[in-house]
């Protein structure tokens, strides 16, 4: 047909046409400015960049990289932590499972000590509960509204362990000292994940947390101090977010567990300040834990096993003093620059009550098993608060730091939890964004055929797609297809 062109011409007009375009492309990444952590340019946010927002740079507030912090938690810290939970001395944690929330007592869900969301009447439950014990029975599921993922295992191994030195934490609500009602979990058997635990009862404990405890900032009144009790909230509310979507009854009648990637982009990582909060606490526990190395190195891991005992003596040391870790992030957070100035004093007593109001809140959890991780990890965090901010100097360290056997527990699971959240934004972040628009399959396979030249000639991540950065993310189709370039190609094969 005259004018009509040939299949051959057509398919070069195509490759010349894209080629040309690809290398326009290349050329405006090399020059444009990087995309921020935030996935903004000249302050527009960048949607078709979305998937491929990178972390890199100092975590904020803190005196070491994103990538560092990954290559360490890869490498040295997740291994030696992952170990170090399962050891006896570890895998123990007193706690007073028994809520007794002291802000809403006629709050109907904290009186329901075992469930979620069920309001049974008080003739339901066991008379056992009020007590501790040591198993579960099949009764205590009455209350859990066919959830018994909700409830803790409390199978124990009777030889748990002799006492430290019994002193209170002036950063937490429940006297540690306390032992009435105390009961000893197995950790092991109550990992932290989805528990079904939600609705207004769980929104009431993060919203009394952030709007009276620790309020959001960026605010123009909020100084130093205040913004790190934010980020301390804020990254422990994301990890606790990573596991629950990392470990979720995706089918509750077939009981399939798994990963629920929808749930970690959406309450995770589409949001990138939940992510670098989660890095600044990770930093700030470590420095914590590396700054009470002379307490920890000493301390007694009896639990009545020598042979487990040496080997928790000897994992703790291996993670404080790895070479690696000291060589690439002596200080991972540093405390010495709070507190100055004259409120000083006034300030930390302030933030202190705040965060014993955050541990009080634990109390009016309603589900047992978050409870347990919320009230552990709250400890942890109050440990580390206590170690870096109660403590004056590191050379009065040895002398003056008291940590309770508990805390020390709470720490170490904490710093463990962190690290495995780390690990799976690290390598999930990507991966996870990318499957959520239908791109990938795999999760690190380009989905994009400019995305795998890219990969070809240049170093680096590629970006989303190089048409997408071109057109920006008008050209976005709401099928998942995002690539400009396949869709071209599926409108061709079409033809
Ligand atoms: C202490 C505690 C422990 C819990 N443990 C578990 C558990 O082990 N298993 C389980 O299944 N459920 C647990 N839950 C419930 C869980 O955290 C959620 O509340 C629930 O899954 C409902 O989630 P959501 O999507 O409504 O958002 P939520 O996670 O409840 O968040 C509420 C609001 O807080 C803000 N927000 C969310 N994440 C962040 C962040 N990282 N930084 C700053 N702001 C944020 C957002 O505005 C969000 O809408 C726990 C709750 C609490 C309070």
């Amino acid at each position: 047909m005259a004018g009509a062109k040939s299949p051959r011409k057509r398919w070069g007009l195509v490759v010349g046409a894209l080629v040309a375009i690809f290398v326009a492309v290349a050329m405006t990444s090399r020059t444009a400015p990087r995309i921020s952590l935030l996935g903004h340019t000249n302050n527009k946010p960048c949607q078709c960049d979305r998937d491929m927002r990178k972390y890199s740079g100092m975590v904020e507030d803190c005196c070491c990289d994103y990538e560092t912090v990954d290559r360490l938690n890869e490498a040295v810290l997740h291994p030696s932590l992952q170990e170090l939970v399962k050891t006896p001395f570890f895998r123990y944690f007193k706690v007073k499972l028994w809520c007794d929330c002291p802000f809403w007592p006629d709050d109907g869900m904290c009186r329901l000590r075992d469930c979620s969301v069920c309001e049974c009447p008080e003739n339901e439950f066991p008379e056992s509960f009020k007590k501790p014990r040591w198993s579960l029975s099949s009764e205590d599921l009455v209350c859990q509204e066919g959830k018994p993922q909700a409830a803790v295992d409390r199978t124990l191994d009777r030889k748990a362990f002799r006492g430290w030195t019994e002193t209170d934490n002036p950063w937490t609500n429940d006297d540690e000292t306390d032992n009435d009602e105390m009961t000893y979990v197995n950790l092991q058997l109550n990992p932290e994940r989805y528990t079904g635990y939600t609705g207004p009862s769980a929104r009431r404990i993060w919203d009394a947390i952030y709007s009276e405890n620790c309020p959001k900032y960026p605010s123009e009144e909020l100084c130093q101090e205040e913004r790190i009790l934010y980020k301390l909230i804020s990254g422990l509310h994301s990890s606790i977010s990573i596991h629950i979507g990392a470990d979720y009854l995706l089918d509750e009648a077939t009981n399939l567990w798994g990963r629920n990637n929808k749930l970690l982009h959406d309450r995770i990582l589409r949001y990138p300040d939940r992510v670098r909060n989660l890095y600044f606490t990770y930093l700030f526990v470590l420095r914590a834990v590396t700054k009470a190395a002379d307490y920890l190195e000493y301390a007694e891991y009896d639990t009545g096993n020598p042979v487990e005992d040496l080997k928790t003596q000897s994992l703790v040391k291996q993670l404080l003093y790895n070479p690696k870790l000291q060589a690439a992030c002596p200080l991972p957070f540093d405390e010495a620059k709070l507190w100055k100035g004259q409120s000083g004093p006034e300030l930390k007593q302030k933030i202190q009550k705040q965060f014993r109001n955050i541990s009080a809140l634990m109390d009016c959890v309603g589900c047992e098993k978050c409870r347990l991780w919320g009230k552990l990890q709250v400890l942890g965090l109050g440990t580390a608060l206590k170690i870096l901010f109660s403590v004056d100097g590191q050379e009065n360290l040895g002398q003056t730091l008291q940590l309770q056997r508990n805390e020390v527990i709470a720490l170490m699971n904490l710093l463990n939890r962190l690290s495995e959240s780390v690990k799976l934004v690290h390598e999930m972040g990507q991966s996870a964004e990318m499957a959520m628009e239908g791109q990938v399959s795999t999760p690190t396979a380009p989905s994009c055929p400019l995305q795998k030249i890219w990969a070809t000639f240049f170093e680096g991540p590629a970006p989303s797609c190089p048409l997408q950065r071109l057109f920006g993310s008008t050209l976005n189709a709401p099928t998942g297809q995002n690539c400009p370039l396949k869709r071209i190609w599926a409108s061709l094969k079409q033809r």
